[in-house]
């Protein structure tokens, strides 16, 4: 049995999970895991001298957690899956498991600034979209606790560049996105990708 970790890592509300659920449908015998599932409790987010919860760093999130269930699942796919349930697993041909490369897509706005979590990640994908359309997609959505106002420029975007400073200087081999571009043709690129690295995966015994 073969392995595959994708990451698809970006700015916030740049279409991650948008593509990553799509691509989890495409690909067979893949799995996705989300990073916002690994957010701490709302009472133990700090908050910042501006007064604005401290949620775009590392430290709100349960990143040993989430770097466990990576594990659990590359040390059995089969049985992560089958753990899981139906809406985490795609269709297998579980007769020739031996032969089937499994494939796990790591998604979330900062998998690749935590190292332990992006030494596990075989493919990165990075998707970007500039100042006004990022503002302008994040104003249209509600997250639990809502944005309060002034949050997007006094804490969202500042903390995006100094992440993705941090990420450039320790992370290389990442492929850039253009999250404009129609959903359709960001998938069929990803799907294009990964679909040859699994049938490179495949020939190589
Ligand atoms: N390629 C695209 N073109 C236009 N709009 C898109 C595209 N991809 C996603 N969107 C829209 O942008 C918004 C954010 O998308 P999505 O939830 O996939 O982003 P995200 O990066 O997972 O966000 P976050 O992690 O910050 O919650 C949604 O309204 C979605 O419909
Ligand atoms: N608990 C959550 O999911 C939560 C709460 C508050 C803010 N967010 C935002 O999610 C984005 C990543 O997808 C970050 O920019 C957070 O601000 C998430």
């Amino acid at each position: 049995m073969k392995t595959l970790v994708l990451g698809v890592g970006g700015v916030t509300n740049g279409g991650k999970s948008t593509l990553s659920k799509s691509l989890h449908k495409q690909v067979p015998n893949s799995c996705l895991i989300a990073q916002d599932e690994y957010f701490k409790d709302d009472s133990v987010v700090p908050v910042d001298i501006n007064g604005f919860k401290q949620y775009d760093m590392l430290d709100a999130l349960h990143m040993d957690t989430m770097v466990r269930e990576v594990e659990s699942w590359q040390k059995d796919p089969v049985a992560f899956l089958r753990q899981r349930g139906p809406e985490h697993t795609t269709a297998s041909a579980e007769e020739e498991e031996e032969e089937e490369v499994y494939v796990l897509i790591v998604e979330g706005f900062l998998i690749f600034n935590h190292r332990p979590l992006n030494e596990l990640i075989y493919k990165k994908y990075f998707m970007e979209i500039p100042y006004d359309v990022c503002k302008r997609r994040r104003s249209s959505r509600v997250y639990t606790p809502p944005d309060p106002p002034g949050y997007f420029d006094g804490y969202v975007w500042p903390m995006y560049l100094k992440n993705r400073l941090q990420m450039e200087s320790m992370v290389s081999g990442i492929l850039f996105l253009d999250g404009l571009k129609p959903k359709e043709e960001l998938l069929a690129a990803v799907c294009k990708d990964v679909c040859q690295e699994i049938e490179r995966l495949r020939e190589d015994d």
